[in-house]
C-alpha cells in the first residue's frame, strides 16, 4: 500500500486543473485550505470562518465574521413550498436523496439567475442544509413539523438543536464544529470534480451542488462513514472485530473508512476526529465502541498497511452524539458544500469546458444489419 504509485485508472495522479483552495498530501499535516493547515484551523478557527475563507480567499476579521454569521442566521429557515416537498419524501428514502432533492428544489424557487449571485446561492445552501435534513427527518421519523430556526450561534450547534429539539452541550457543539471544518474541502475529490465539471458548462450553482451530492452519496466516498458505523456495530469486542475483519479481507471485501486515493500513510483528519471520538466515549461512560474502532485501526494497519480515512472515527463520534447513522453522510454535505461552491466559483473565474478524451476499446467499424438477420 504505502509504496503504491499514484497512477493508473481513475485518472489517478493526473492533474486535471489548478486550484488555490487546497493541497492534499503535500505539506505540513498533509491538508491545507488556502495555505492554512487543517489542524491549525480545527484548533483556532470555527467552521463559519473556514466557509468565509473558502468563499473569499482570506479569513475574516471579527467585524466581517459577525456580519457573515448574522447574515447566515437570517437564511436558516426554509420556504413553505420546500417544507411541503420534504414532507412528501417517504421515511425510508435515503437521506442523501432528500438532500439532493432539497438542493434541487431550492434551485427552482430561488434560482441563481446569473453568476453575480454565486455567493448568495452558496450561503443560502450553507444556511439551509441543516434544516433541509432535519425538517424531513423529524417529520418522517417523529411526526413533528419543527421550527427551522434556532438561536444557536454556530451552524454545527444549529444542526444539533434542530435534530434533538434541545440545546446541545458545549462539547457537542465543539465536536460538530471541528467535524464540519475537517470535511469542508479536499481538492479534486470525486464530488468536487463533479461540481467542477458541471460548472465548466456554465451551469448554475444548484445544479453543480446537486450533482456533487450524488457523487458523495456512494460508499467509496462520503457514504463510507455510514458503512463504517454499520460495520463496527456488528463487532461485539475488539477481539471479535479482528476476527471478523480478517474474514472480510479473506473474502476480498472492502473495509469502509480505510484507505485513500491520495494519502499513502495516513489521513491527517483521522487523528483529530479520533481524539474527539475518545473524549465523547469517555463522556458517555462507555468506551466499548471506541475500543472496537481502535482495534479495527490496529488490525488494518498490521495486516494491510491500510489506515483510517476521515470517515472511520467520524462514525463513532457522531454515534456518541446521538446522531442517527443515516444522517452521517448528509452532515458531510452540510460541510462540503463550502468546498464545492468555492470550486465552482474558482472554475468559473478561469473556465474552459472540461471535456477529456477516451481511449476507444470497442468493436471495429461495422454496418447495421436488417433486424430480421440479427
Ligand atoms: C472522505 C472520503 O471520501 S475518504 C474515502 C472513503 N471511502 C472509503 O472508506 C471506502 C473504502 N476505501 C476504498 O474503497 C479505497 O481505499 C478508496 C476508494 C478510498 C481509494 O481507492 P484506490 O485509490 O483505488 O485505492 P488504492 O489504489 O490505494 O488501493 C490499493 C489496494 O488496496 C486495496 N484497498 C484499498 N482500500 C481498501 C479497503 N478499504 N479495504 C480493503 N482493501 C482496500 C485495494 O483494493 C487495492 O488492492 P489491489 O491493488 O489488490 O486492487
Ligand atoms: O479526496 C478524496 O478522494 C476523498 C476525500 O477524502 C474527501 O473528499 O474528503
Amino acid at each position: 500500500m504505502v509504496d503504491k504509485k499514484l497512477s493508473g485508472a481513475g485518472l489517478r495522479g493526473q492533474s486535471a486543473g489548478e486550484t488555490a483552495l487546497c493541497t492534499v498530501g503535500k505539506s505540513g499535516s498533509g491538508l491545507t485550505y488556502a495555505g492554512y493547515d487543517v489542524s491549525d484551523l480545527a484548533d483556532n478557527a470555527t467552521f463559519e470562518e473556514v466557509a468565509y475563507l473558502l468563499f473569499n480567499g482570506e479569513l475574516p476579521n471579527q467585524a466581517q465574521l459577525d456580519e457573515y454569521k448574522a447574515s447566515l442566521l437570517t437564511q436558516r429557515d426554509l420556504p413553505q413550498a420546500l417544507k411541503e416537498v420534504l414532507k412528501l419524501i417517504p421515511k425510508d428514502a435515503h437521506p442523501m436523496d432528500v438532500m439532493r432533492t432539497g438542493c434541487s428544489f431550492l434551485g427552482n424557487i430561488e434560482p441563481e439567475t446569473d453568476f453575480s449571485q454565486q455567493h448568495k446561492a452558496a450561503n443560502r445552501l450553507l444556511a439551509a442544509f441543516p434544516a433541509i435534513m432535519c425538517y424531513w427527518y423529524r417529520f418522517t421519523h417523529d411526526g413533528v413539523e419543527i421550527d427551522c430556526t434556532t438561536d444557536e450561534d454556530s451552524l454545527g450547534g444549529h444542526f444539533l438543536a434542530l435534530l434533538h429539539g434541545k440545546t446541545p452541550s458545549e462539547q457537542h457543539r465543539k465536536v460538530m464544529d471541528v467535524s464540519l471544518i475537517l470535511y469542508a474541502e479536499h481538492e479534486f475529490n470525486a464530488s468536487t470534480f463533479t461540481a467542477r465539471v458541471c460548472a465548466s458548462t456554465l451551469s448554475d450553482m444548484f445544479s453543480c451542488v446537486t450533482g456533487a451530492i450524488g457523487s458523495l452519496r456512494g460508499p467509496l466516498h462520503g457514504g463510507a462513514n455510514e458503512a463504517a458505523m454499520d460495520m463496527i456495530q456488528k463487532f461485539s469486542s475488539p477481539a471479535d472485530a479482528k476476527v471478523q475483519m480478517a474474514g472480510m479481507l479473506e473474502r476480498k471485501e472492502k473495509i469502509m473508512g480505510f484507505g485513500h486515493a491520495i494519502y499513502r500513510e495516513s489521513d491527517p483528519r483521522n487523528v483529530i476526529i479520533k481524539r474527539w471520538s475518545e473524549k465523547l466515549a469517555q463522556e458517555n461512560g462507555d468506551t466499548s465502541l471506541y475500543d472496537i474502532s481502535v482495534a479495527c485501526e490496529e488490525f488494518m494497519w498490521d495486516s494491510k498497511k491500510l489506515f483510517c480515512n476521515a470517515d472511520f472515527f467520524h462514525a463513532s463520534a457522531y454515534h456518541f452524539m446521538g446522531i442517527p447513522t443515516k444522517l452521517f453522510t448528509p452532515i458531510f454535505v452540510c460541510s462540503r458544500l463550502t468546498g464545492w461552491a468555492a470550486h465552482v466559483m474558482e472554475q468559473r473565474s478561469n473556465n474552459r469546458i472540461i471535456r477529456p478524451s477516451a481511449d476507444y476499446v470497442g468493436p471495429e467499424p461495422r454496418k447495421v444489419s436488417p433486424i430480421s438477420q440479427r
